[in-house]
């Protein structure tokens, strides 16, 4: 109603002098853009709220995205990394891209405004209804922009509990050329795994929301677990279902 009155307000002021129709002009402008930028805010508001969300967290090395990768091939979910959607604003030599290099280098968190856009811009264009959203959030300050700027929680936390000792393995033989795949990065990434990320996990297992799984064993044992995990949210991943990821029940139905 507001929005129908603010739309016709310009029309119902009296234009006694073309002198005062250049402000009426610019106010009709500013209204538009302003009706056109509520609009799209109540879509991406409307569009998130229907989304299946799953974190996916876990230290350096613990194995989300081998994971991840198990999940989208059986549960048709799309997979957002944060950390390579910060490794592609890097090569893309993006405004933020040097400044996010040396964060990453120092095994560091890059300021959560800045992830939680990039998640934004994927789940705002895509047109999957189910997201693995992995290595985030990485901080308290991570999980509270999500919030504030996506506007929702997560419906499950997946947390893949790996021994130190194994994730600096894993690391060490990954082989991906990452600037951070050193051991003194990884020294570094452990650290704020301990004082920035567990909290996290903390938080959402305060909140019945996460689903700890065991990451030592093969990758088909530890995704076995995963698949227990999910049969238990069958029905909320149909209700995300569209026709572009009939998958869902049947990859439940199978097990
Ligand atoms: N269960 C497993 N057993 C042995 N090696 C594994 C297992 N799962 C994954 N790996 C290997 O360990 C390395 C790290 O795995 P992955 O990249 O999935 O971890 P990650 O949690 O995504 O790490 P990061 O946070 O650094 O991105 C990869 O080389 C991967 O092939
Ligand atoms: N929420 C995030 C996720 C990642 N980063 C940065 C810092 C990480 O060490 C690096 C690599 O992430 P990964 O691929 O290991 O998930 O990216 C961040 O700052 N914030
Ligand atoms: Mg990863």
């Amino acid at each position: 109603m507001w929005r129908q009155l603010r739309l016709l307000s310009p029309f119902v002021a009296p234009l006694k002098s073309s002198f005062r129709q250049v402000p009426y002009t610019w106010s009709l402008m500013e209204t538009f853009s302003a009706d056109t930028a509520n609009m799209a805010e109540e879509k991406s508001f409307s569009r998130m709220k229907n989304l299946f969300l799953a974190f996916v967290l876990g230290g350096p090395g613990s194995g989300k995205g081998t994971q991840c990768e198990r999940i989208v091939e059986t549960y048709g979910f799309t997979h957002l990394s944060a950390g390579d959607l910060l490794r592609r604003e890097i090569a893309s030599n993006s405004e933020h891209g040097a400044a996010i290099l040396d964060i990453i280098k120092e095994g560091k968190i890059v300021p959560s405004n800045v992830t939680v856009k990039l998640i934004q811009r994927e789940l705002e264009s895509s047109e999957s209804s189910r997201f693995l959203i992995d290595g985030f959030p990485r901080s308290d300050e991570n999980r509270i922009a999500f919030e504030q700027i996506i506007g929702r929680e997560p419906d499950l936390v997946l947390f893949f509990d790996c021994p130190e000792e194994e994730m600096v393995k894993r690391v060490l033989s990954r082989n991906q050329g990452r600037v951070d795949d050193n051991i003194e990065t990884i020294k570094k990434r452990l650290t704020v795994f301990q004082e920035l990320n567990l909290p996290v996990v903390n938080y959402y297992a305060e909140k019945g929301k996460l689903h700890k799984v065991s990451a030592v064993g093969t990758v088909d044992e530890i995704f076995e677990r995963v698949q227990q995990i999910f049969s238990n949210y069958k029905c909320l991943l149909d209700q995300s279902s569209d026709e572009n990821f009939p998958v869902m029940s049947t990859a439940l139905h199978k097990q």
